[in-house]
């Protein structure tokens, strides 16, 4: 049995009017566990790409045309009979999270896909405890959801998705509202998830915190995979298209003869440290002549 949980395959798709497409020409796999980051400037066409994984295009939204294939577990997308059999498999975590909130409370939320689903009560009960801990909303299970805040309905929306024990996760910037400290424990319980052998596939703009828990990273450009691999290939080929800040500064470091590439993955406190024992790091730090 394959262990590919995802295959794209040549896949184009330009909306209805548009002057250009929104994906040109996409292939790429993912594994069962993997996790794997997607980058690209605004409009790049990764909400596209997502709602293509999940189905919502074609099944839903019909206003585009494409060719190539999108497969999730063995199964054509396009072919699958409806929007429900896909999202059987598969959960998808909008950008906005208010078009997805629609219960009163928290603790409704995180039980009303399982409910629906008809997932015995002693079930419900177990895997809303799991998820709610996971995600950090244990404290918010009797809030009013109209009341959260930003961040809040992030996790929250995150933890009701795992609720329905998906074999795929889709993440659409799960963390745009989120602190430092939200973000990192949101892209734990992400490495979490994998552990347990869901497959996620997480847009995210935070660059830095994506690279420390993503498998692989695709780049998209224009709607083209401008580059795909690990997190030290995409940021330190030779036509690395995206360069965290943090490594802007190791590479000066670098050629300042303060920093080797052997010291990858790189951190903030690597990078600070690799200029602390002598003067001038902090010139390269700032990036001003000595
Ligand atoms: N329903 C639609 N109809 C027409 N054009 C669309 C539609 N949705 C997206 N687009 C266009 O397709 C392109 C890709 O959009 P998409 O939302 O996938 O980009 P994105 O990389 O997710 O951007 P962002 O980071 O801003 O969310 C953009 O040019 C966008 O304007």
């Amino acid at each position: 049995m394959t262990d590919t949980v995802i295959r794209v395959n040549d896949l184009s798709l330009r909306y209805r009017g548009a002057d250009r497409r929104a994906l040109d020409e996409v292939s790429f796999d993912v594994a069962r566990g993997e996790v794997l980051g997607i980058l690209g400037p605004t409009g790049a066409g990764k909400s596209t790409l997502l709602k293509c994984l999940a189905g919502v295009i074609p099944h839903y939204e019909h206003d585009s045309a494409h060719r190539g294939t999108v497969e999730v577990l063995g199964h054509s997308v396009a072919e699958r009979g409806s929007l429900a059999e896909v999202v059987a498999d598969v959960g998808l975590v909008l950008q906005d999270p208010e078009v997805q909130l629609v219960n009163t409370t928290v603790r409704e939320e995180l039980a009303w896909g399982m409910e629906n689903r008809g997932t015995p009560v002693a079930e419900i009960h177990r895997r809303l405890a799991r998820s709610a801990g996971l995600f950090g909303v244990e404290r918010l299970l009797d809030r009013f959801t109209h009341a959260l805040s930003g961040g809040e309905k992030q996790r929250t929306v995150v933890a009701a998705t795992y609720c329905l024990g998906p074999q795929v996760m889709l993440l659409d910037e799960p963390t745009s509202e989120l602190d430092p400290a939200g973000t990192e424990s949101v892209l734990q319980a992400v490495r979490v998830l994998a552990r347990e052998g869901v497959t996620v596939v997480v847009v995210e703009h935070k660059v830095e915190e994506l690279a420390q828990y993503a498998d692989r990273l695709m780049v998209l450009d224009q709607g083209r995979v401008t580059a795909l691999g690990t997190p030290r290939e995409v940021f330190t080929g030779e036509h690395a298209p995206y360069r965290p800040q943090v490594l802007e500064v190791a590479l000066r470091l670098r050629d300042l003869g303060r920093w080797s590439p052997a010291q990858l993955p790189l951190t903030v406190d690597d990078a600070v440290a690799a200029g602390r024992p002598t003067a001038g790091a902090a010139s390269a730090v700032t990036g001003k002549e000595e």
